[in-house]
């Protein structure tokens, strides 16, 4: 079936891909710490008790400190776990040495033991490939955030580097707008 929407996302992939490679480990850098303090600034963060964030990969805005700010201020934080091609859960972690490389080589929480209750989010921090300021993402194409969103529908802020911010990206009737866009 010819989905146009579709074909356009894996285009501005592959445009977002080239544009990322551009950016200089510095800017990555100072831009990730930027972000990292708006968040830290949010009264939905300062309010949240469970926080659902996420471990950045190389491209995206680097959240290290983020995590380690959840664990030291007592939020209970959560990151994904990638269950199979189109479903993931969020997982508690208490220490990120618990950490192991699951899909893409993500750095994921291990499973709880059985009978364990998942706590919900107040907040969902949220990667993306690209943003645009009304809160359509383009993500890797998996739908494993627009699945989880559906069923959890709470506060959601996606990070986002700014030389990746575009407002041309089409949006499927499955996409789930997040409600902030935060960038340098
Ligand atoms: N940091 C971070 N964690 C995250 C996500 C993310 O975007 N960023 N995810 C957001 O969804 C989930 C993992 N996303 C994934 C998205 C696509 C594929 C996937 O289909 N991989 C292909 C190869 C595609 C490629 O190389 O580009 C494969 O495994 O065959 C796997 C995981 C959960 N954790
Ligand atoms: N809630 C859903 N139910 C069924 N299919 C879905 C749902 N959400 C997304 N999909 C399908 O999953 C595929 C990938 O979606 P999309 O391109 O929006 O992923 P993405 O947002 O880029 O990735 P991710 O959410 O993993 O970061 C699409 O073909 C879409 O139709």
């Amino acid at each position: 079936m010819y989905n146009g929407a579709r074909t356009e996302k894996q285009r501005i992939r592959q445009e977002i891909r080239m544009i990322s490679k551009g950016l200089s480990p510095e800017y990555r850098q100072e831009a990730s710490r930027e972000i990292t303090l708006k968040v830290l600034n949010l009264p939905s963060w300062k309010k949240a008790k469970t926080v659902m964030a996420f471990r950045s990969m190389p491209e995206e805005p680097d959240t290290q400190a983020l995590l380690e700010t959840a664990l030291r201020e007592g939020k209970t934080l959560l990151l994904p776990r990638c269950l199979d091609g189109q479903r993931m859960a969020a997982l508690p972690v208490k220490d990120l040495a618990e950490l192991r490389p699951g899909r893409m080589g993500i750095q994921e929480p291990p499973v709880p033991e059985e009978g364990t209750e998942l706590p919900e989010p107040d907040l969902v921090l949220v990667p993306c490939m690209a943003a645009a300021p009304n809160g359509i993402r383009l993500g890797h194409g998996a739908g494993y955030y627009d699945r989880f969103l559906e069923k959890h529908p709470v506060q959601t802020v996606c990070l986002c580097f700014r030389a990746l911010l575009r407002s041309d990206l089409p949006a499927e009737e499955t996409d789930i707008p997040v409600d902030f866009v935060i960038s340098d």
